[in-house]
């Protein structure tokens, strides 16, 4: 294993079939996330970005090929280690968000918790919890917004709630699908601000999807995603 790279994807290919009709949309794509970086995965609308990130979230099952995370093979681990993986080691934003609109914020980023004292029997003090998700929404500046349904906040406090939650338990690694691709220039900079952040002072690793070169400018290390491969391209930032 190196340890280098905490994620690691290796000869995925993934085709989806409608009407019986085979959509091909990852042709043999390899990809090594390096450990304390920002990892950008940049490509166009509908050049399967999405479709990677689910497979390295194990939210779905490559046709062929492998994952690993941390040397070990997650992609074909039992469910319930894939669910252990999803709650303990990684955290993961979406581009619309996905809170639960029936609670609050503050019961939004508590939910990963509560999924793990349900699964693993995991205890800690209530009021410790509580006290940890209010400093997850401090963090990201939402303190003001904890009682709020989703409904009742903006776009970008709603990514920012989402980034909480994401934190919650302690992750890794954050996967980022397209974290700024539904808000307006302002609000996108002041998360990717904050993902930069978090990559800088508390050493997170991150995998950013994106079809926007500015954004991709952010990253350390960034990948290309063309006609179903992925290649390594040259990072902006470390122009020069
Ligand atoms: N469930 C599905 N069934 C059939 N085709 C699908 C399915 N999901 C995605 N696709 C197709 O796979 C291709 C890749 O989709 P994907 O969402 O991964 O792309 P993307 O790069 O994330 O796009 P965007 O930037 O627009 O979100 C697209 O052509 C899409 O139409």
């Amino acid at each position: 294993m190196n340890a280098e790279f905490v994620l690691q994807a290796c000869g995925i290919h993934k085709s989806y079939h409608k009407n019986k009709i085979e959509v091909p949309v990852l042709r043999g794509i390899d990809v090594n996330i390096t450990a304390g970086k920002i990892n950008a995965l940049i490509g166009r609308s509908g050049s399967g970005k999405s479709t990677l990130m689910h497979l390295l979230a194990t939210l779905d099952r490559p046709d062929t090929g492998e994952i690993m995370f941390q040397g070990k093979r997650i992609d074909d681990a039992p469910r319930a280690a894939r669910d252990a993986y999803r709650n303990q080691d990684i955290g993961i934003i979406f581009q619309f968000y996905h809170l639960l609109p029936e609670l609050t914020a503050l019961e939004n980023v508590l939910a990963p918790i509560m999924i793990r004292q349900s699964l693993w029997g995991y205890f800690r003090n209530r009021k410790e919890i509580r006290k940890r998700a209010e400093a997850m929404l401090d963090r990201v500046g939402l303190s003001h917004r904890a009682t709020h349904r989703p409904a009742e906040m903006s776009g970008g406090e709603m990514q920012r709630a989402a980034i909480a939650r994401a934190l919650m338990t302690d992750p890794s690694l954050l996967l980022a699908d397209e974290p700024t691709g539904n808000l307006d220039t302002e609000t996108g900079e002041s998360i990717l601000k904050l993902l930069v952040e978090l990559n800088q002072q508390d050493h997170l690793t991150i995998v950013m999807i994106t079809h926007d070169d500015a954004i991709a400018e952010k990253a350390d290390v960034c990948y290309r995603m063309q006609d179903g491969l992925l290649e390594t391209t040259h990072c902006a930032r470390h122009a020069a």
